[in-house]
């Protein structure tokens, strides 16, 4: 029986196996009947309690971006909602449950969603220790699973994921010792559900441990930076990878001793005896609207390094390198599994975007892609703008989570909250890959050699694009 998840699994040699015990369980059954890819009985109604929208006073903490109405707040029913969520709904898939009829409901999953071996991609009973811990702290939970067909030859190859979005506890204005200890805090107890529940390898968000302060330009905010090996939350992450025989990869600000204190933006991934295995350097910093990153740290010098772990080959590609379809292909030329995607964006800029990038990555690399969202509304004592000739302001917009799993076969999962901090557990047979290139032959079809002697044309300065210029023109 594997540890949390209440029902023996071929192929991952973990013990344990809890009970459901407590009130909790008519909670659990209902989620477990629930058909619809969505726990809807562990959703809380509560307004958010860790999205720190009151952290600083009223007057200091407005929020801003009517970027589509030029600055005016917008009258169509369109203003940001106080609490994160979509007009009241924690996630477009709760909203289309609400108001879908069930047959009509099918349907628009099916498009949006895709099908897992001809069917929604399947719910997984949770642990109700976990579960009642997560309605403890408001927090979203859900389980899903991919299944690959049955093999003559291999036997499956099921990994368990965990997927991590976390909002600040404490404003913005606290000393930085108590802002880092409370989200080491929280982390700790949400690493503590996912090792319960059976997590293999689990991601947290990008910079969790500290607000995303890149939108003020203060350099004080350096101060977050750790060295990978004796950092205060390095040291609890390996702590909790060891306890749980679990692969942490844990996304900060690394301190570079050994380069003249160089600050960089830095996925560690941390396996499951507490050692660091290696690290990844975000390779592409934004420079849009407040996501003033290039302020603090350079791209990153390391590649696309693939993890070889216990469980799977996992890469992590940091925020902003989805935009970019050649370094989602590093890592899947380098032989990922996994890939992870880390990010922290705000919902005005980027929210029509996430459902697609991290899906059209797996696809075109047929492999499973985690994605993950820093989730609330963060607010800064001194005001600041971006040169977008938005007036100044405290606060970086809407964080909207949403983090979700998707997989190689086109198939998703329902996303976590808008507006709640979240774990979300997946559990994939990674068999699903092979199947996939055998059937589609992306990667086989593709024209590499090409695609390699245009880009190496393409990087001369003296570079001529191969246009056909319409001679009646
Ligand atoms: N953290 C980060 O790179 N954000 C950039 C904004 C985006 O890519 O949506």
């Amino acid at each position: 029986m594997v540890r949390g998840l209440l029902r023996p699994k071929p192929g991952i040699g973990r013990k344990g196996g809890l009970q459901s015990t407590s009130a909790d369980s008519r909670l659990l059954s209902t989620a477990m009947r629930d058909t619809s890819g969505v726990l809807r009985s562990l959703q809380a109604t509560t307004p958010m309690k860790f999205g720190v929208l009151n952290a600083l006073p009223k007057e200091v903490s407005g929020t801003h971006d009517y970027t589509a109405t030029n600055g005016a707040a917008p009258t169509n029913g369109a203003a940001p909602v106080d609490d994160g969520s979509l007009a009241g709904h924690e996630s477009l898939e709760a909203l289309l449950e609400k108001y879908l009829p069930e047959k009509e409901l099918e349907q628009a999953i099916r498009v949006l969603h895709g099908y897992n071996q001809g069917k929604r991609v399947g719910t997984l009973p949770i642990d109700e220790n976990v579960a009642s811990t997560a309605a403890a702290l408001d927090m979203d939970l859900k389980a899903y699973q991919f299944t690959a067909a049955e093999e003559e030859m291999r036997e499956p190859r099921t990994v368990v994921m965990g997927l991590v979005q976390n909002s600040i506890d404490v404003p913005t204005t606290e000393p930085f010792k108590v802002q880092k200890q409370s989200l080491i805090d929280k982390i700790e107890k949400i690493c503590d559900m996912a090792g319960e529940s059976g997590v293999q390898i689990l991601c947290l968000q990008e910079a969790w441990n500290m607000p995303f302060a890149f939108c003020t330009r203060e350099k004080r905010w350096c101060e977050f930076a750790e060295d990978l090996e004796t950092g205060a939350s390095m040291l609890k992450i390996k702590e909790l990878a060891k306890k749980w025989d679990m692969v942490i990869v844990t996304t900060i600000l690394e301190r570079d001793d050994v380069h003249s204190s160089t600050v960089w933006n830095t996925a560690v991934v941390v396996g499951h005896n507490g050692n660091v295995i290696g690290k990844h350097r975000k390779n592409h910093i934004p420079r849009v609207n407040d996501f003033n990153e290039s302020t603090y740290y350079m791209e990153g010098n390391t590649g696309h390094p693939v993890f070889e772990t216990k469980y799977a080959k996992i890469g992590v590609n940091i925020c902003y390198g989805r935009h970019h379809t050649l370094n989602w292909m590093g890592f899947g030329l380098n032989g990922a599994e996994i890939v992870f995607n880390p990010s922290a964006t705000v919902g005005e800029l980027s929210e029509p975007m996430w459902a697609i990038e991290a899906r059209n990555a797996a696809i075109n690399n047929t492999y499973f892609v985690g994605a993950i969202n820093r989730v609330g509304t963060e607010t800064f004592e001194n005001e600041f703008t971006s040169g977008d000739e938005k007036p100044a302001h405290h606060d970086f917009g809407h964080f909207y989570g949403s983090s979700y799993v998707a997989s190689p076969d086109a198939s998703r999962t329902p996303a976590l909250a808008r507006n709640k901090d979240g774990l979300m557990i997946v559990e994939c047979d990674l068999n699903i890959i092979q199947q996939v290139r055998d059937r589609w032959g992306i990667q086989m079809t593709g024209r590499h050699d090409m695609y390699a002697k245009l880009l190496a044309r393409y990087i001369q300065h003296d570079f001529e694009p191969q246009i056909i210029r319409d001679p009646q023109l």
